[in-house]
């Protein structure tokens, strides 16, 4: 190296050394980034001088770096067997503590004198080395063999080589030979204390890893470096991007980017929201610990003005030439993903994505040989990805045992610059800790998701089926944040979920409502914030920010919603049907804009997920795709689901003492339970904040009529469905079937429609509603049964039913022509609303006159 060319590495091995000393990073990382810096010559010959003023101050972390050192230049050039390096360094050690020992007699060493020993052996070995003497190139080896053998045993100088003190060491003058190194992990002789023992086993496996990669990283012919864009897909296990950066055969340069205004897309869609972005930090700690065993690091930055210019940058500084990811499907994402490719295309770099978010890429699903009827419903999606199959999941793969490094690391930020876990200040400077709660509930690591998927399938996966509503047990698998950061793939959690004892077909369902989630978004890019069905968006909502904040803060009288959503505000997390409880009633009895609730959870949401809390609210709100066929009663949905109120109990303390009768219900207790149990309603726990539910109740109806009466064009006159204007993908895939019917410049689809509302655009005058839609609770445990069925139904109703029938009139058709009789009637299974429901059938098209 010349003199110019020294001065930039060693600036850096500088810089790293001030990383090194604030504890970011390891001494061995240091070592490794100072021997890619400088070469292996130069590190050879200058590293210890680079250190030297360490040596006052830092006394600990020198002899460490020494060590290192040593370790690296006299065992790993021997090219011996790891397990023989170890022994030999703990041996090349304990002959420096005996020589300790005896200068001890003389007066205690000081840190110069105890590393100048070392220095002493190593510069030796150098000489010897050149000389061409590799035996000598070995830190000299002491005579008295026994001695130090003796003495490593009884100070338990160095853990590792406990496991071989059993074993006969066959000394030689400077040779040493070992009895069978090659153990196997089982292989441990009693009385070794194991986990020390997998420690020192880990650690071992940690520096081969580096020093295979580091080879690899010298050698001169090594390809050139791929950039891993991790995104969401925080996992090292069944990530399709992560086995295909080592398939290319270079090193690999794992980079997170973090550009909160790419992700946010349009402005509106809070698409990582505090819980989200909280979690999100602890993912990619957790992440770059998982690397770090692989001998890694996640490189972060924050990226200043693109995305594009950030890679391009990054391709610049190391070299690249290949980049991969895992494909996200938001359209906003998308769209930049497609101009990053393109542009690093341009500069010859070879960009690839992976599908592994969904079980299915959206944007290969099609409608193709099912039709529209019933799209929105998970039964139509279903029947779509069957006709047309995708390439086929294939199995999940495990992680890597190791990751090649670069040369060199690109400079990245540290992860707290990306202010992803930054708490608020108070006036007084102290810090407002909202996340206290949601770090003791959760393990953000991806062995967090895999222990959890674990419980779920020792335990909850059998009650899942029945009782996943309830929010008093942990029915549900609770793995929704990992989903949504790619800690899990769902392919293995499909797989995993396969194999259980108990066939679980409704959790399998539900992660093909995931997909349909997406499928939606793509389809629909306004779902975020603007809704389906063209009238909803004339639909009077109230603005009382009082009623919002109740519903927000749990404090609307109500105990179960209030339970739910402190449960959301302090875990960041609440199961579906709670989720279902507070969405109805935000909507049907506080008639607040389901945006609101959209913003909230994705705010305090931890799995808050752009995709599926759209279709969700936009379901909930009455102007998505699939209408939700019932409305849940704040007090009729708790017998279902908290039927001895352990839940309210837990998030609402101050009502633990009422009775389980009156536990959904505070404002029917009578004073002096009230009384006995510490309750002072509109003190320590809350006047209801509406209390004519029924009252309610009718007037949102009344406001949905109002709507579809003045926007006539977009109801069917025929069936009283509601018709929403056709995205162009599915008018394409449409066109000919008689799926739609165009109108004017536009295609309207007929969509599924809540009994109660097609009702009324049939009989406007009615005063009652036999399609009442508000669910009531059971309580018994037949009719929790019945309950559970017919949620599991709501959702798809309609849709089944309309199968049903059009399957019936098919085959008494067919009959018909071939002259056949009339089939007996079918028995089917009980049904909330009735079985004469004029309004289940979906028409296939519609003609609207556009004025
Ligand atoms: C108003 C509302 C908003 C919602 N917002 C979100 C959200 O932002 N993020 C989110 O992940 N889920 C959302 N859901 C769906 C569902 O409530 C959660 O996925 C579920 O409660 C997570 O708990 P779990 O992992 O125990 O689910 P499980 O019942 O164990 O299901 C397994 C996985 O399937 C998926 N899943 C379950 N239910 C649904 C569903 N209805 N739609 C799509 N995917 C589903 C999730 O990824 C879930 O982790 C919302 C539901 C409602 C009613």
């Amino acid at each position: 190296m010349s003199t110019k060319d020294e001065v930039k590495p060693v600036a850096h091995v500088k810089h790293f050394m001030r990383e090194l000393l604030l504890g970011r990073q390891d001494p061995e990382e240091f070592f490794c980034l100072s021997l890619s810096l400088l070469g292996h010559q130069y590190t050879q010959e200058q590293f210890l001088d680079l250190i030297e003023p360490l040596a006052e101050g830092h006394e600990e972390l020198h002899t460490c770096l020494v060590t290192i050192f040593l370790d690296y230049f006299t065992k790993v050039q021997s090219g011996k067997g790891v397990e023989e390096e170890e022994l030999e360094l703990a041996l090349t050690l304990s002959m420096q503590e005996m020589r300790e020992g005896e200068l001890a007699a003389q007066g205690p060493l000081s840190h110069a004198q105890r590393l100048s020993y070392a220095q002493r052996a190593i510069r030796g070995g150098r000489v010897a080395q050149k000389n061409g003497n590799s035996h000598c190139s070995r830190a000299p080896v002491p005579c008295d063999m026994e001695q130090a053998q003796r003495e490593r045993c009884t100070e338990g100088l160095i853990g590792k080589i406990t496991n071989i003190q059993n074993e006969s060491v066959c000394v030689t003058g400077t040779e040493v030979r070992y009895p069978s190194l090659s153990r196997s992990d089982e292989d441990v002789p009693v009385g070794i204390n194991s986990s020390q023992d997998e420690k020192s086993k880990r650690s071992r496996r940690r520096r081969q890893r580096k020093r295979q990669q580091l080879a690899m990283s010298l050698s001169p012919s090594s390809p050139r470096p791929v950039l891993l864009w991790f995104r969401r897909d925080l996992r090292l296990n069944d990530n399709p991007a992560l086995i295909g950066s080592l398939e290319v055969g270079g090193p690999v340069i794992p980079v997170f980017l973090w550009c909160p205004e790419e992700e946010e897309g349009p402005g509106v869609t809070v698409a990582v929201g505090g819980a989200s972005k909280y979690w999100l930090h602890h993912a990619l700690l957790s992440l770059n610990h998982s690397l770090e065993r692989l001998g890694s690091h996640l490189v972060t930055v924050k990226v200043e003005t693109s995305s594009q210019e950030a890679l391009q940058r990054l391709v610049t500084d190391t070299g690249a030439g290949t980049l991969l990811a895992t494909a996200l499907y938001e359209p906003w994402l998308k769209e930049r993903d497609d101009l990053v490719f393109t542009a690093l295309q341009r500069q010859g770099v070879k960009c690839q994505l992976y599908h592994s978010y969904c079980l299915r890429d959206p944007n290969s699903v099609s409608t193709e040989g099912v039709g529209l009827r019933g799209i929105g419903s998970v039964s139509h999606f279903m029947s779509c990805c069957q006709q047309n199959p995708g390439p086929g999941l294939g199995t999940p793969v495990d992680a890597p045992l190791c990751l090649p490094v670069p040369s060199a690391w690109p400079q990245g930020c540290h992860l707290s610059q990306l202010a992803l876990a930054r708490m608020p200040r108070r006036k007084d400077g102290t810090v407002v800790d909202w996340a206290t709660n949601i770090r003791s509930s959760w393990d953000f690591s991806e062995e967090g998701a895999q222990a959890r998927l674990q419980a779920f399938l020792r335990d909850g996966i059998y009650r899942y089926e029945k009782e996943s509503c309830r929010a008093d047990a942990p029915n549900t698998s609770s793995l929704s944040p990992y989903l949504h950061y790619g800690q899990i793939s769902p392919r293995s959690l499909l797989s995993e979920s396969r194999s259980a004892r108990c066939r679980p077909p409704k959790f399998q369902r539900k992660l093909a409502w995931r997909d349909l989630a997406y499928w939606q978004l793509t389809l629909f890019p306004d779902l975020p914030w603007e809704s389906l069905r063209p009238p909803y968006k004339a639909l009077r909502w109230s603005s009382d920010r009082a009623h919002l904040k109740a519903w927000q803060r749990g404090r609307t009288g109500y105990p179960l919603v209030d339970a739910s959503m402190r449960q959301l505000w302090l875990t960041g997390w609440m199961n579906n049907y709670m989720r279902h409880v507070v969405a109805s009633f935000l909507i049907a009895y506080l008639h607040l804009p389901w945006q609101e609730g959209y913003r909230w959870f994705q705010d305090t949401l931890v799995d808050a997920d752009v995709a599926i809390d759209a279709m969700m609210w936009q379901n909930g709100g009455m102007c998505g795709l699939d209408h939700w066929n019932f409305v849940m009663h704040p007090v009729c949905a708790a017998l279902t689901c908290d039927p001895c109120g352990s839940f309210v109990r837990k998030w609402c303390p101050e009502l633990a003492e009422l009775p389980d009768e009156f536990i959904h219900k505070p404002w029917q207790c009578p004073t002096s339970l009230l009384r006995r149990a510490g309750v002072v309603l509109g003190q320590n726990y809350p006047e209801r904040i509406v209390t004519d539910l029924e009252e309610r109740r009718a007037q949102s109806l009344q406001d949905v009529a109002v709507v579809r009466r003045q926007f006539g064009q977009y109801v069917d006159r025929h069936s009283g469905c509601d018709l929403i204007p056709l995205p162009d993908r599915l008018v394409k895939e449409a066109l000919g079937r008689g799926d739609i019917v165009q109108s004017g410049s536009r295609f309207l689809l007929p969509v599924i429609t809540r009994m109660e509302f097609k009702h009324q655009a049939h009989d406007t005058d009615a005063k009652s509603n036999p399609f009442d839609a508000v669910l009531k609770g059971y309580v018994s445990r037949k009719r929790d049964e019945t309950i559970a069925f017919l949620n599991e139904r709501d959702f798809t109703a309609s849709v089944l039913s309309e199968n049903a029938q059009r399957r019936d009139r098919q085959e008494r058709d067919q009959r018909a022509l071939e002259g056949l009789p009339h089939p007996p009637a079918a028995h089917s299974r009980a049904r909330r609303t009735p079985s004469k429901d004029i309004f289940s059938v979906v028409p296939a098209g519609v003609t609207v006159r556009h004025k």
